[in-house]
């Protein structure tokens, strides 16, 4: 049997000029499962995802990827969407694949295949500046999928979507976990990390609090009411 997850961040800490935006925090994402980020505003969400894709560097600490230390030749495997997703406006989305497919030496059957499986094959000669946010953001995931990652990490990618919107991105974040994707999606929403987890983080000020599987038999808004209110209290 293989190594049971696809990122370990092991006592990782990450510091802005005085402060500390993580502190010594350890968590464990298993393979094929969503994991679900929580924690208040300014917890340190994007910036623990931003260590995992590389865009910000740990001041201490190590993350594995797959068992082994994490180094740049891993985001081959690693497909996200943090903050907006990269477009260019004024080509279609096929074309945008199309784009991103070159740089990587994808080829056009792939593109094909995402966009169906995104729910845009029919935007057609659709640019991307008339597109609702529902499908930006699908989009977004779309591209980050190209590359056939092992993890998607995706930075609160419901915001500002509808009910439908949140609705359909579920269905299809369980399905790439189902797929043999792992995900790690970070949110404020409690009821929609709730329904797409398996297991859930909640981090605040910087820290790991609590780390579980969760059900829908559980109070996710009780338990992270009180694990943050204990910790203030603190
Ligand atoms: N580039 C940076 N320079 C300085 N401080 C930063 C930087 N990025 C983040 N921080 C600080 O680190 C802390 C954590 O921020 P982060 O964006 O990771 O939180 P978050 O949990 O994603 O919050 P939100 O839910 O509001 O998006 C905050 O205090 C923030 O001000």
């Amino acid at each position: 049997m293989g190594n049971e997850y696809i990122i370990e961040a092991n006592h990782v800490s990450k510091k802005f000029k005085k402060a500390y935006a993580i502190n010594d925090l350890s968590i464990s994402v298993r393979k094929n499962s969503v994991y679900g980020l929580l924690g208040p505003n300014g917890a340190g969400k994007s910036t623990l995802l931003k260590m995992i894709t590389g865009i910000v560097r740990p001041t201490s600490g190590e993350i594995l990827f797959d068992n082994h230390p994490w180094t740049r030749k891993d985001l081959l495997n690693i497909g996200s969407l943090i903050e907006s997703p990269p477009l260019y406006e004024n080509l279609t989305a096929f074309e945008n694949l199309k784009v991103r497919a070159a740089l990587m030496g994808t080829g056009i059957d792939k593109c094909n295949e995402i966009l169906q499986k995104m729910d845009l094959a029919d935007t057609k000669n659709k640019k991307t500046s008339d597109f609702s946010l529902g499908m930006k953001q699908r989009l977004g995931i779309a591209l980050a999928l190209l590359n056939s990652p092992q993890l998607l990490v995706l930075d609160e990618p419901t915001n500002g979507l509808d009910p439908f919107g949140i609705e359909e991105l579920r269905t299809m974040i369980r399905s790439f976990a189902e797929s043999g994707i792992s995900v790690i999606i970070s949110s404020h929403i409690l009821s929609e990390v709730q329904q797409v987890a398996d297991d859930i983080g909640i981090i605040y000020n910087g820290s790991l609090l609590y780390q579980d599987n969760i059900d829908a038999s559980e109070n996710l808004e009780q338990l992270f009411m009180e694990i943050i209110r204990k910790e203030r209290a603190s």
